[in-house]
């Protein structure tokens, strides 16, 4: 039977070539309408895409025939992942050809940024001269802040290092042990921003990344800071990029990514600010980073295609685990037990053990999959998923230990997570108590049941009598309701630990009001709504 592929949006025709080596016929469509991609994506077995097509529910519904849609790049955020899932439809992305190109325009936006460069070949190419208005700034000795050390900010830092800059860091996922390797000092975001004579950023975009510069955090950043971003457009907050440069607190800013591509009318204004330069999402435009993404793209599919191996494929453990009802729970146990230990665990932490009782230990590596991915996926750029989520756990450094113990005097199944480095460590278990009903069983040594859903605030406190009081009334006089609530204690007058699900998310302020009740420590906020 002959396969079908059909390669949309200015995929490099190398991986036509490919398709065509490994005797799979492939049509090239750079520019297609909406209506008319409904008619022919019926009759392809695969797709190639890059970022201009967004495959959702809708144009899944026209395409019967569908194996694998697969992304020359990165970012999957165009494409529907739980709805291609439900469908049975692998999706693929090549997570690491557009790296060293993505690195690379990152450094030259740093020069250019540095010499005006951009603005003066404008003023040349207008017939003007203006060598004063000009003056440049060296980036040697200079301390550039790093926010994301993963892949690309990893090239940047070996790159800028060359150029003789001070390398700082903040990547609460990353370890210690990386951070020396290539040189960098691994620090607190605020610390980062108040030393930074130059900021790039290299994270997904993330409820937590989202307009982490703004005017809110304008007294925290050093005078004169230069900010870079060709990661995700919204890290920086586009609107406050002018008042925060009028009032003399950013020197410029380099922009490759934006909240909207092309930006709106409203975005361009800014844009002409003459201390912001800017690229049309260029960081993976180069020859080479085209042609390693298309070649690898096609190689995946083709072996995919031909039931080979799976390699780069997102869903994969999904779609057969979904027919799998004995394991589903746990899997979605494990997976919410992940969350929050990507919440609670101490910075940098490097150790993990997952410790698996009764029926959990026949998935024991699955199980550790989905806790991998429910962590990663708060921190990691590409869709993590149960394929991927060891392959990056381990790429960052992290030691992973499972064991395996037979009964536990409480649960029948359980899953107990151990997480932390060598000074500080956390420890949290779990257990399916019914359908969708998942429960924290035990925290740090202290025995609490608490369901896994929700906003969650998790503190130690003094046992003795009053002290709920004054966190619930902390809480109502701002608003906030107690859903549930959890309390365990060492022993009567000792310590204890109190968790309540609130009503809604906590912001800063109020957490605060929190952390300043006497007797109250240790407090996190967990999210899994
Ligand atoms: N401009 C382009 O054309 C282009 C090309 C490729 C990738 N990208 C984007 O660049 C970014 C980085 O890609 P990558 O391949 O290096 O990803 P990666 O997953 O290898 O690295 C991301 C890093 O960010 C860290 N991180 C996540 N949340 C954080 C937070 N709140 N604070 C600090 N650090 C945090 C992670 O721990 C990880 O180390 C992504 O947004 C990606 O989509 C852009
Ligand atoms: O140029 C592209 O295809 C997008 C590049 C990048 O943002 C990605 O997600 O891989």
């Amino acid at each position: 039977m002959s396969l079908n592929v059909l390669l949309l949006d200015n995929v490099d025709p190398v991986c036509a070539e490919v398709f065509k080596e490994r005797n799979i016929h492939a049509d090239q469509r750079p520019k297609i309408e909406l209506d008319e991609l409904k008619k022919i994506i019926g009759k392809y077995e695969a797709i190639v895409l890059r970022s201009g097509t967004t495959v959702d529910e809708e144009l899944l519904s026209h395409a019967e025939n569908l194996r694998i849609i697969g992304r020359a790049g990165v970012g999957v955020d165009n494409i529907d992942i739980p709805a291609a899932t439900s469908k049975g439809v692998l999706v693929m992305n090549t997570p690491d050809g557009n790296t060293i190109s993505t690195a690379e325009h990152t450094c030259g936006m740093i020069i250019a940024l540095a010499r005006n460069i951009p603005q003066s070949v404008d003023r040349v190419k207008s017939g003007g001269w203006d060598r004063k208005k000009f003056m440049g700034t060296e980036v040697h000795s200079k301390t550039l802040g790093i926010v994301g050390l993963g892949k690309i900010g990893t090239e940047v830092a070996l790159r800028m290092k060359q150029f003789g800059m001070d390398l700082l860091a903040y990547d609460p996922f990353t370890t210690q042990d990386h951070a020396k390797e290539i040189g960098v000092e691994l620090v607190e975001l605020d610390d980062l921003l108040g030393r930074s004579d130059f900021l790039t950023v290299h994270t997904p975009l993330t409820e937590k990344t989202k307009n982490m510069i703004s005017l809110d955090v304008a007294d925290k950043l050093k005078p004169g800071i230069r900010l870079v971003n060709c990661a995700r457009g919204g890290i920086y907050k586009e609107e406050d990029l002018v008042p925060l440069i009028e009032k003399g607190i950013v020197a410029g800013a380099a922009l490759d990514v934006y909240t909207t591509e092309p930006p709106t009318k409203e975005l361009y204004e800014t844009l002409k600010n003459p201390s912001i330069i800017c690229t049309p999402h260029l960081g993976a435009s180069t020859e080479e980073a085209q042609e390693k993404v298309a070649v690898q793209i096609a190689s995946q599919i083709s072996d995919a295609l031909e039931n080979k191996n799976y390699k780069g494929s997102l869903n994969s453990k999904s779609i057969s685990l979904l027919t799998n009802d004995e394991v589903q729970p746990y899997v979605e146990l494990a997976e919410k037990l992940g969350k929050v230990s990507g919440q609670i665990m101490p910075d940098n932490a490097n150790n993990f053990s997952f410790e698996y009782t009764g029926i959990c230990t026949k998935y024991s590596e699955v199980l550790t999959d989905a806790i991998l991915k429910g962590m990663l996926s708060q921190y990691v750029s590409e869709s993590v998923n149960l394929i991927n989520a060891r392959h990056y756990a381990l790429e960052r450094g992290f030691k992973l230990s499972e064991t395996n113990k037979s009964d536990d005097k409480n649960y029948n199944d359980l899953i107990t997570i151990k997480l932390g480095d060598s000074s500080e460590y956390k420890q949290i278990s779990a257990a399916v108590f019914g359908p969708g009903d998942y429960r924290i069983v035990e925290i740090d040594g202290f025995g609490i049941e608490l369901r896994l859903e929700g906003d969650i605030l998790m503190y130690q406190n003094l046992d003795k009598p009053g002290m709920l009081a004054a966190v619930s009334s902390t809480l109502a006089k701002q608003d906030i309701n107690i859903g549930a609530l959890s309390l365990g204690r060492e022993g009567k007058g000792s310590n204890a630990i109190t968790a309540v699900i609130v009503d809604r998310q906590l912001n800063n302020e109020e957490l605060d009001s929190i952390y300043k009740l006497d007797g109250v420590s240790n407090v996190k906020y967990i999210s899994l709504s």
